[in-house]
């Protein structure tokens, strides 16, 4: 049995990344998946406007929905203020196992928290297992399916507040139409869409960004 996909990334990144610098992690990644092999990774084109909305917000509690390699917990991280947190929810413990070792080649251990297993399970349980009251800012970028009903888990728990941001990636590659009739009908958000191309592809796909208005 050779080694999966995930597992020959986390070498390229061990062989060819500085430790604690997470530019040369995101670079490398980025090299592995353009010349070497494909992976679901948000990417350079739409993780500079992911780079841009964190930048912008400046998040002091965040959220990341489908942590897969840690990629995009890596472009996150790297961005948050000191004291900050990123909640990053992994169901797959074969990837969890991969972003663990990315993030903390990264350095950026003190600013993640990575927890293993299904986002509708642990997100009824944020309160009271990591003392979050609300989050500043959501990445969802987990099964496509996932994206509406989290949402809601997400209202209902109280962990969204006036002004959080929620940046949705894939809405348009593989796609999320549930998700998108949703945010973009509901008064209590205000949605735009950031035009962008699946990662490492020309094939067009999206981030939606939305405003929860309280
Ligand atoms: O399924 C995607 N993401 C969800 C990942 C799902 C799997 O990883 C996290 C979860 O535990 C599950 O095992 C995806 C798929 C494509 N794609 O082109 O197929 C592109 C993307 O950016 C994606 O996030
Ligand atoms: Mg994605």
């Amino acid at each position: 049995t050779g080694s999966t996909r995930p597992q020959r990334l986390l070498r390229a990144v061990q062989k060819k990344a500085t430790q604690g610098d997470p530019q040369s992690v995101i670079a490398t990644i980025d090299h592995f998946c353009r010349h070497s092999e494909w992976a679901m990774n948000v990417g350079d084109e739409k993780g500079s406007i992911l780079d841009s909305v964190v930048t912008e917000l400046n998040p002091s509690s965040a959220l990341e929905l489908g942590t897969y390699c840690g990629y995009s917990t890596v472009r996150i991280a790297r961005l948050l203020p000191p004291g900050s947190k990123l909640i990053t929810l992994e169901f797959n413990p074969a990837y969890a196992a991969v972003a663990r070792q990315v993030i903390a080649w990264a350095g950026l251990n003190d600013k993640v928290q990575l927890v293993e297993g299904p986002s509708g399970d642990l997100i009824p349980q944020m309160k009271e297992l990591f003392g979050v009251q609300t989050f500043d800012f959501v990445f969802l970028d987990h099964w496509k399916d996932r994206y509406l009903p989290d949402t809601k888990l997400l209202e209902e728990c109280g962990l969204l507040r006036k002004g959080t941001v929620l940046l949705a990636d894939n809405v348009i590659c593989p796609g999320t139409p549930e998700y998108l009739e949703y945010i973009r009908n509901s008064s209590r958000y205000e949605s735009r869409y950031f035009k962008s191309h699946l990662e490492y592809t020309k094939v067009e796909d999206g981030l939606e960004k939305s405003v929860f208005l309280g």
